[in-house]
């Protein structure tokens, strides 16, 4: 039985080093789930509240933990995520808090998976789930918001596009940071790392663009199979004052539109998220119009996982690809209708970590449960390489 008998809260430690929200489940049948919040640095202006740690766990405490416990059961993930939400009552989860709504939600999904004896990918997914599994999108170079005097383009992706599975797609990734590494020490450019585990170097974003399209030429030429190239720009981060500012140098909206549009076909880019600000569907749906056919333009910021902006940048052509964050929007259930509602209307779903993360593994498993054909989640790093090894043992145990 799966009746919620416990919920706990505590605060622990994000790759950052900061303080996030844990919960912890437990059923009347000893079912127990476990799952912490992530928390973003370039954040979107419309995502779900995080409150900070301590108000979030005493709120939670005070108004979900007595909506939960003894009444609702977790192996019911829509029963849980209402109950969240009537524990909440606002719009945002400003209330209770998103980083503890979401892990409270993501530790019911394992208490309900582990009293049913199933994997969470099994018990999220159902019978009938799909057989693919998602092609990691992992970032090997990295600045904006996750990394001072770095690059302004916050992540340059690997993107193992012709791996012939999820395993050696992994490794992919990761032999292009460490190639990213090598270029790095052949040309004399010392580095540190961003948040995510990419590198962080001082150089300039058209240097990183080199660097990084001959890292994945060599490695591909190494695995013998393609590895792509895609960007997040988290455009929203360089946009002030109607412009676009790259250090010194400054684009108009349609500059940035035929900026992007060029990097697309000069570096055939199989990936763009964020490359406009989160407010401006309208240049999003002018670039998707020009190079939507040959790459994925991906709302980050801009859809922030929420149904209400999707389905608005879905009427006008914003996109063609939606980046799912489940505490964008605080609850697996909400994460699970941005993910259908995408898939319904031909964009393709991509499942994100944050930049500051925990052990937690849910998103690997949302991402196979929901046959999303993209997860971002790094490309080394404890936090990162928790979710890709978890992807590992899925694939081994599913097939
Ligand atoms: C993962 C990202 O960064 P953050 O978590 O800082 O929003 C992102 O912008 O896609
Ligand atoms: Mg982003």
């Amino acid at each position: 039985m799966t009746r919620i008998e416990e919920v706990s809260l505590r605060a622990i430690l994000d790759s950052r080093g900061n303080r996030t929200v844990e919960a912890e489940v437990r059923t009347a049948s000893g079912g127990f789930g476990r799952g912490a919040a992530p928390s973003g640095a370039s954040t979107g202006e419309h995502e779900a509240i995080e409150l900070p740690v301590d108000e979030a766990i005493a709120a939670a405490r005070e108004k979900a933990v007595p909506r939960l416990e003894g009444r609702v059961f977790s192996g019911d993930q829509r029963a849980v995520d209402a109950a969240l939400h009537a524990a909440d009552g606002s719009e945002d989860f400003s209330d209770i808090g998103a980083n503890s709504a979401v892990a409270i939600s993501m530790a019911a999904a394992k208490a309900g998976a582990d009293v049913l004896g199933a994997p969470l990918y099994q018990h999220l997914g159902g019978a009938f789930r799909g057989r693919n599994y998602p092609i990691p999108l992992g970032n090997v170079v990295g600045g904006g918001e996750h990394a001072a005097d770095a690059t302004h383009i916050q992540e340059f992706l690997a993107a193992p596009v012709g791996a012939p599975n999820v395993r050696e797609a992994v490794f992919a990734n990761a032999a292009v940071h460490r190639t990213v590494g090598d270029i790095l020490d052949e040309r004399d450019i010392p580095a540190a790392k961003g948040d995510e585990g990419a590198w962080a170097p001082s150089i300039d974003d058209e240097e990183a663009f080199e660097i990084v399209a001959e890292a994945t030429d060599r490695v591909t030429d190494d695995v013998g199979f393609e590895i792509g190239f895609g960007l997040d720009v988290a455009a929203a981060e360089l946009y002030e004052d109607g412009v676009y500012r790259y250090g010194d140098e400054e684009r108009t909206t349609a500059e940035q539109v035929s900026y992007v549009a060029g990097l697309v076909e000069e570096y055939d880019l199989v990936y763009v998220e964020d490359p406009l600000d989160e407010n401006d569907f309208t240049a999003f749906a002018d670039l998707t119009d020009r190079v939507g056919s040959r790459t994925l333009i991906c709302g980050d910021d801009l859809f922030v996982t929420n149904t209400e902006r999707i389905a608005h940048g879905i009427d006008v052509g914003a996109a063609n690809s939606v980046l799912v964050k489940p505490n964008q929007i605080g609850t697996l259930s909400d994460a699970f209708d941005a993910i259908e509602m995408a898939t319904e209307n031909g964009y393709d779903p991509v499942i994100s970590h944050r930049s500051g993360e925990t052990e937690d593994t849910t998103i690997a498993h949302l991402a196979v449960a929901t046959d999303a054909p993209y997860i971002k989640t790094g490309a080394v790093g404890g936090e990162r390489t928790a979710k890709l090894n978890e992807l590992i043992r899925i694939a081994e145990e599913a097939q």
